[in-house]
């Protein structure tokens, strides 16, 4: 079954076209990635999934919902969690408590639970204590669980936003350029780490990528954009040789495989 379904989805600014006519389906437990340019249109995408923008037209269904002008923290409720090309942390908060904040829209109790501590409230705070831990420990940042965000490496922090995803359950995990900023072997360790999440979670992931060795090595389908339209879909070894491909990557075919 598809746990997301794109249908003819446009979006105009103004009078450019950025995603144009666009139709994908992502099949539960399936890594999908996304490629293309850059301007493609692949944020765009990310962007209109995840409730930020409203598409021109068409359809988004998640898990069989329209999730179209539902609110991102309305489409987070759901299950959807997502990592930002430019990273989003809370600079001057601990690890942990970043980890913490992606939970805390999903706690039952309100401002008055808050206030009065009552017994559920605490149970949910030792709650999110122990699920934020064992995200911290699953993506190896557990040693830095007290260190403020904003002085950790870049890749670290990298690690910071996927384990602040994770924490929240998602039944769909977007992930946008994870390996923008990082060295050859954090990207090794990532690979590696895409795959223990597939393996160990049981969760969806949608990619926006341009390391083309990660695509490779991680993706099942892989969907090619190019000015806003779908130019190729398929495994990654057929996606990767596909004529259409190359001439869109031409200038900058070093980076297909
Ligand atoms: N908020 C916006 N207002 C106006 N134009 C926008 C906006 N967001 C994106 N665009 C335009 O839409 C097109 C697609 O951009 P988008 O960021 O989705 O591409 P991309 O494939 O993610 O590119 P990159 O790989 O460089 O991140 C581009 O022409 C971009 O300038």
């Amino acid at each position: 079954m598809s746990l997301l379904q794109v249908n003819h989805v446009t979006l105009r600014f103004g009078g450019l076209v950025a995603v144009n006519d666009l139709s994908f389906e992502i099949p539960e437990h399936s890594i999908i990635s996304v490629i293309g340019p850059n301007g493609a249109g692949k944020t765009s995408v990310f962007n209109m999934i995840t409730g930020f923008y409203r598409p021109t037209s068409g359809e988004i269904l998640f898990d069989g919902v329209n999730i179209v002008g539902k609110k991102p923290s309305q489409i987070t409720q759901m299950g959807m969690a997502r990592t930002f090309q430019n990273l989003r942390l809370f600079p001057t908060l601990t690890v942990l408590e970043n980890v913490m904040s992606g939970m805390h829209s999903k706690t039952s109790q309100g401002v008055l639970g808050a206030l009065l501590r009552t017994r559920t409230q605490k149970r949910e705070e030792e709650m999110i204590y122990t699920v934020a831990e064992s995200c911290m420990d699953f993506v190896g940042i557990k040693r830095y669980a007290g260190r403020l965000a904003k002085n950790l490496p870049y890749g670290i922090q990298r690690y910071v936003e996927i384990a602040r995803a994770l924490a929240t359950k998602p039944k769909l995990l977007l992930l946008d350029e994870p390996a923008a900023g990082l060295n050859h072997s954090e990207k090794q360790e990532l690979i590696h780490l895409i795959q223990r999440i597939r393996q160990e979670f049981d969760l969806t992931i949608l990619l926006i990528e341009h390391d083309m060795g990660l695509v490779n090595r991680v993706s099942d389908q892989i969907i090619v954009l190019n000015y806003g339209q779908k130019i190729a879909e398929g495994s990654p070894h057929d996606v990767l040789n596909h004529p259409l491909v190359i001439e869109a990557y031409l200038g900058k075919d070093e980076d297909v495989v």
